[in-house]
């Protein structure tokens, strides 16, 4: 059996940081829009009990790469003579506030529950992939969320499905040197959803991403002479909303040269969805 799955990315529309936890996680309350595009994930099934793996780009080839760990995680519900071939197609920046890598993760959760028919429920690969990283149970879920707690509490929110530009300037930024950085602002109180959906919505991790990475507050007053922008995550990507794909690619077009950038149209429900009922309607 063999088959492809999107691995889509996300923004957080807002992120507020409300506490830190004893064990240094940070509490979080959060909008995460999940956009319909990203990365692409192949899976070949074979009976060699091993697990391989290969990417577009080879600097993603280690056992350290989320998409092993993930399938590492699910081996022990496999019998011993399931394997598989994945290829990573990596179009997502890497470590720019995106959560590529957390999707690829839950796409191979689902991908190998489906290749070597585990059973396992959405819950049950949800939980497993919490021990691989924070933002992974939503890319599980695959719904545009409210969420909680470190980010595993998650509530499905419908949005009006909205065209972004989203723009990632050349710099790599560490989720774990953000939360660890002593300026960063942990005491936003919390509110409820209703009250989050009507104010201003901002990322507590902006003033202090823009102060340590002058690029990332220079990418934003770019964007804002076209529309209101923000960042996602931890950075280094920001993003904004337009009216129509037509004037997202021309603020596109004069993208500075020290960024990447493109269009994706926000999604309440992840195209990994329909694409793993196409894998059933195949197999
Ligand atoms: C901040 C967010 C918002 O969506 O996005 P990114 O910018 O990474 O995409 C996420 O919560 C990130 O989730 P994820 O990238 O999976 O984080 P993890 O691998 O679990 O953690 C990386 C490091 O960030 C810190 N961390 C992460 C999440 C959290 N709620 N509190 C934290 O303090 C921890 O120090 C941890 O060592
Ligand atoms: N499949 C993967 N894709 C991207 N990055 C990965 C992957 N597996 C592990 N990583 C590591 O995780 C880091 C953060 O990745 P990513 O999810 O792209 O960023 P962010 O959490 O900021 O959205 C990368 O710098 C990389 O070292």
């Amino acid at each position: 059996m063999s088959f492809s799955l999107p691995a889509v990315a996300k923004l957080n529309l807002f992120l507020h940081i409300t506490g830190r936890r004893a064990d240094g996680y940070h509490n979080l309350q959060t909008l995460f829009q999940m956009l319909d595009f990203g990365d692409r994930l192949h899976f070949k099934a074979d009976n060699s009990g091993e697990i391989t793996l290969s990417c577009s780009d080879p600097s993603l080839n280690g056992s350290d790469n989320l998409i092993y760990r993930a399938a590492q995680l699910l081996k022990p519900f496999a019998p011993a003579a399931a394997g598989c071939q994945l290829y990573l197609e990596k179009n997502l920046p890497m470590g720019g506030g995106l959560g590529g890598g957390s999707s690829d993760a839950a796409t191979t959760l689902h991908g190998l529950n489906k290749l070597w028919q585990l059973g396992l429920s959405t819950q049950q690969l949800a939980e497993l992939g919490l021990r691989l990283g924070a933002d992974v149970p939503v890319f599980v879920h695959g719904t545009t969320a409210f969420a909680e707690g470190v980010g595993e509490r998650l509530q499905a929110v419908k949005l009006p499905e909205k065209i972004y530009l989203v723009v990632t300037p050349h710099c790599h930024i560490s989720t774990a040197a953000i939360f660890s950085h002593p300026q960063l602002k942990r005491d936003t109180p919390t509110m409820v959803l209703a009250d989050l959906m009507q104010r201003n919505w901002q990322n507590d991790c902006q003033p202090l991403v823009e102060q340590l990475y002058p690029i990332v507050a220079m990418t934003l007053q770019w964007l804002l002479e076209y529309s209101p922008c923000r960042m996602t995550g931890t950075g280094a990507s920001v993003f904004a909303e337009f009216p129509d794909a037509a004037s997202a690619q021309h603020a596109l077009a004069s993208l500075p040269a020290s960024c990447n950038g493109f269009i994706a149209r926000g999604v309440n429900q992840s195209p990994l969805w329909a694409a793993l009922t196409d894998t059933d309607s195949n197999s």
